[in-house]
This record gives C-alpha cells, structure tokens and sequence, in this order.
C-alpha cells in the first residue's frame, strides 16, 4: 500500500482525500519537531505532505528510500533541500496559488497595523488607559506603496492597495514591462524604491539573490520615515540593520511575520514600540489551508497513483489525462534508452530522441527524462528521471529532440542515438499492445521483446554460430527465452538479441566472446 506521512499541521480535508484514494496515512504534526521520529516514519513512506515546520533536509532525504514526492502545502520550499531531492529522484511540489489571496492580506493588514498602531493601542486600551493622543497614525491614501517581487502575491498586494488609492511602485527584474502596466505598477530599480516608497512590502522567495535584499546600505538610504512590510521570508532582512534604523527614526515602522530564525520566541525586535509582529501568519486562514491540504493532497495522490504531475518545482508537468497515455511511452523511452545506453562504448557525449507518428504529438518532455535517465544509468550512479537533463546538461551532454508526425510501419517509434567519444549506436521501439518491442538496433531490422536478461550478439553470418552459441548457454545451464535475429545489410553480420531465463546469473560472456564467428558480445539488464 502507498504511504504518505503528514508531518506538519495540514487541514484534516488532507487525509480524507488521501484515504479516500486508499493511500495509508500517517498524519502526525509532532514529527516536524522529532526529526529521529519523522525518519523512522519515512523509512518506508512514498510521499511526504508539510507545510513549514518540517525541514525536509538532505540527511532526511538520505533516510526515506522509497519517497518519491515532498508535497508543500503552502509556497515557499526554503524548507525543503530540492537539490537533495532531485538527486533522489523524488518531485517537490507546492501550491503556488492556494494561500496568495490570504498572504496579500495579511500584508495589507499589517500595513494598517504599523500605520495606525492597532497591536499597540488595542493593548493599551485593554490596560484601561485610553492614550488617545499617544497612538497618532498615517494614512495609506495618497501614499507611494514600493513591493520587491511583484509576483502571485505581490500582485495581489498591488490591486489592493490601489484600491486604497495608493501607488504602487515595483522591483522586480523579472517582471516585464508589459506585465507591469497590466497591473498599473511603475518599475524601477532597487535603488529607486528605497527612496521612493513611503511603504515598503516584501513579495520575493528567499535565495541567494534577495538574502538581506533589505540591507544596512538599503536602509541608508531608504527614504526617512519609511515603513517596512516583511510577510515573506525572513531572511530578506538584516534584521541587526533594521533594528539601529528604527532606533534612530530612519524607518518609522516594521511589521513582520517572518523572521530569520523560526519560530521566534525571544528577539531583539519584540521589545521596539513601533514593530508590529505575527507569528508567520501570512497563510493561516481557515480558507487558505483548506486550500492548501486539499491540492496538495491531490497533487500528491495524482503523481503516486497515475504519475500526473502538478506544480512540480523539479520536474516537468503532467495532467491527470496526459499520464495514462505517456506511461506506456515513458516505459518504451527506458528501455530504448537502456538499450542505447548499455551497447554504446566510449563516454556519451549526444544523446537524439527522435518521436515518429502518434507520440510525437504528446507532450515528449518526460519520455525524453526517462531516456536520458535510462541511457546514463550505465555511466552515472545517480541519475534518475528529476534530474536526468540537469545532470546530463552539468555534463555537457546535448540532449536533441526530432519529431516527425508519421511513422511509416508502426503508430509510433522511439528512437535513441546516443553518440560517444567512440562513435554512435540507435536503438528503435515501438508499442505492441502496449508493451514496448525493439524494432530496429544497430541499424537492423527485428522484433524483440525487453526482459529482464539479455544478451546482445554480433556474428559473421555462418553456419554453426546458433548451435554453438545454444551449446554455451546449455552448459550454464541457462534456459532461452526468445531469440530474435537480424541481418546488417551491408556487411552481412547477423545481430541476435536473445533474453533469457539467468536471474540474477551472469550469462556466459566469456564463452560466448570465444565462439569462432562472434563478433561483439554483450549482456543486458533491465
Ligand atoms: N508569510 C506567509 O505565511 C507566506 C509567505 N509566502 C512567501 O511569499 C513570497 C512570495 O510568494 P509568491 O508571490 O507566491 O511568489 P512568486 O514566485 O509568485 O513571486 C515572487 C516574485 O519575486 C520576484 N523576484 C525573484 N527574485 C527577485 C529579486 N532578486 N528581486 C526582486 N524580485 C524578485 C519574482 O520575479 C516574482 O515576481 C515567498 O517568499 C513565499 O514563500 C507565501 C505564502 C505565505
Ligand atoms: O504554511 C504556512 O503557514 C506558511 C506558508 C508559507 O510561508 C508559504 O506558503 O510560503
């Protein structure tokens, strides 16, 4: 039975959904905190289902052999080592869309927070103090708004505070123009921003290029009086800087919710009059996490059970009606590259796909995945489907994909040439009832099936070579399964591609290598 771990507080929607689809659910929120306990739980689990309390870290990954997919209910995935997972092979998803509506709210009533001084009066008032002339406020009208990243939930921060009649300025390079003027929002450079914007609201995934994007020479020269709006990362911050500059008035208020180190139970920044802090709330409404559970248990149980996959952040995208039908060629595209990869000499150094007829019109990208995953497999120990053109492209390796609509014998052929630094070998497949067949190897005709122990042969065409070939396996004592012949036109060499009933045995190589006509003898394992 398929198993998923939920290790962070999903919404229980999650689980039913997951259940409902006879998964075996382990829904244990403690485990983000116990990561000895999270590893014994994953030890045997296929999928993993957290929000940001769990730390999906390379050594938890090292420890989860079977997982295939690390589901984030929620957008950021700073959470989750995805290079760690890549190079297992497992998906990460998220949820791009499920929490932004909430999160842009949550910028924009900290907005109102910081400027009206809610948190502060709202205690103060409870104490029976009633400081009416204490807690003065600014208004958001008229007021220039400055968002670094302007994506899903800066854009939505961007409609809202138009409606607040504010203008909203942004720095994003990867924005363009057009997209901007669509929104109604000017932008302009980092620098400009900062001595713009009388707000400023953080919208930017935390990497290595906006780690402290709000920095010590950032708040330099932010325009005095400014205030500050971080409901994305905490990281995007340097929060040592932030503090001096609201000591020293240069920015008038923060409001936060997120932080460097999480959670945040004591920091510099709690004691400051004019800081305004949640604790990571930006996504925590009953709407957003209903959400949230429910698409990335969806998600989840589609790539497990049908191989659909959504919103991955490491592998190409798939829809629940497109995987059925690139299963059977997703298969063919492994064996094929196996094949390929298995019989080719000398480092790779191209590996061509080409698609003939029907599947040349479906979507190729994760066919080509599991060809180059399946070719390199023979020289690289770690590549897998998610990383195979990754790892291939590091390597300097070309990927070239041809597609041509008919296919003049078959519905469909797949074809692999993988060219080495000894020369190049072609492998062809096609569907047979759905079950892959190898129609041409090496430039020859045949018809093989695949299974799971083969030899490859190249002979001068004579007679005598099949007996004594039959001879050899006789004497292992290993049994023929089937045996398929070919001819190369040119020299006349047969090519025979026999599978055979050897388990876990080697064939006889050496042996076969000895007969007088051989000329090439290989063994394949799929
Ligand atoms: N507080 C909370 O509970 C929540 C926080 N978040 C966080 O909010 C942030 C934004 O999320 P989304 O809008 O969904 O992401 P998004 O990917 O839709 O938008 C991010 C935007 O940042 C821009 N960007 C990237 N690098 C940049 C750079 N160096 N400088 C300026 N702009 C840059 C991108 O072009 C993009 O437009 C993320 O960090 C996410 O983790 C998301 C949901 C809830
Ligand atoms: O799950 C949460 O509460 C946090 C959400 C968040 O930070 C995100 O989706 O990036």
């Amino acid at each position: 039975m398929v198993k998923v771990v939920i290790s962070d507080k999903l919404g229980e929607d999650a689980v039913r959904i997951l259940e409902a689809r006879k998964i075996d659910v382990v829904f244990n929120p403690d485990l983000a905190k116990d990561p000895e306990a999270l590893r014994k739980e994953l030890a045997d689990a296929d999928g993993l289902a957290i929000r940001s309390a769990t730390k999906a870290t390379a050594e938890v990954i090292a420890n989860a052999p079977k997982l295939k997919v690390i589901g984030r209910a929620g957008i950021g995935v700073d959470n989750i080592d995805i290079d760690a997972a890549t190079g297992a092979g497992i998906a990460v998803m998220n949820t791009p869309f499920g929490n932004a509506v909430t999160t842009a709210e949550h910028a924009i009533a900290m907005m109102f927070a910081v400027a009206r001084k809610i948190p502060q009066a709202d205690a103060s008032t409870k104490l029976s103090k009633w400081e009416k002339s204490k807690f003065m406020g600014r208004e958001l009208f008229g007021k220039t708004l400055g968002l670094i990243g302007a994506g899903n939930i800066g854009g939505i921060v961007a409609s809202r505070a138009q409606g607040l009649r504010m203008k909203v300025i942004a720095f994003d390079p990867f924005l363009s123009e057009e997209k901007a003027k669509d929104m109604g929002v000017e932008l302009v450079s980092l620098n400009e921003l900062l001595t713009r914007a009388n707000f400023i609201s953080l919208h930017t995934p935390l990497n290595d290029k906006t780690r402290n994007i709000i920095s010590r020479e950032a708040l330099e020269v932010i325009r005095p009086g400014a205030f500050i709006v971080n409901c994305a990362r905490g990281g995007l911050i340097d929060e040592d800087a932030l503090a001096e500059a609201l000591d020293d008035g240069r920015v008038a208020g923060a409001a936060l919710d997120v932080f460097l180190e999480e959670p945040a139970k004591e920091h510099p920044l709690f004691d400051r009059e004019n800081v305004v802090v949640t604790p990571h709330l930006g996504a925590s409404t009953q709407e957003a996490q209903e959400n949230v559970a429910v698409q990335i248990a969806e998600q989840i149980a589609d790539y497990l059970l049908t191989g659909a996959v959504q919103n991955a952040l490491n592998m190409p995208s798939v829809t629940a009606e497109e995987a059925p039908k690139l299963k059977p060629f997703i298969n063919l595209g492994e064996k094929v590259g196996s094949m390929a990869g298995q019989l080719s000499e000398g480092a790779i150094e191209g590996i061509t796909v080409r698609f003939a007829g029907a599947v040349s019109a479906l979507k190729i990208d994760p066919i080509i995945s599991g060809v180059v995953s399946a070719a390199l497999k023979t020289q690289l120990a770690t590549v897998n489907a998610v990383n195979a053109t990754a790892l291939a492209k590091d390597r300097g390796i070309s990927i070239t994909e041809e597609k041509t609509e008919t296919s003049p014998n078959f519905g469909s052929t797949l074809s692999v040439r993988v060219t080495t630094s000894e020369g190049e070998f072609a492998v062809t497949g096609a569907l047979f009832g759905g079950e892959p067949r190898i129609v041409r190897l090496g430039g020859v005709r045949l018809e093989a099936s695949v299974s799971s122990c083969m030899i490859y042969v190249e002979n001068e065409d004579k007679p005598g070579f099949i007996a004594g070939l039959g001879e050899v396996l006789r004497d292992a004592n290993i049994n023929i399964a089937t045996f398929n012949l070919g001819r190369r036109e040119e020299s006349g060499d047969a090519v025979a591609l026999v599978a055979l009933d050897c388990g876990k045995d080697e064939p006889p190589l050496e042996a076969i290598r000895a007969l007088p006509q051989i000329k090439k003898a290989s063994t394949l394992r799929f």
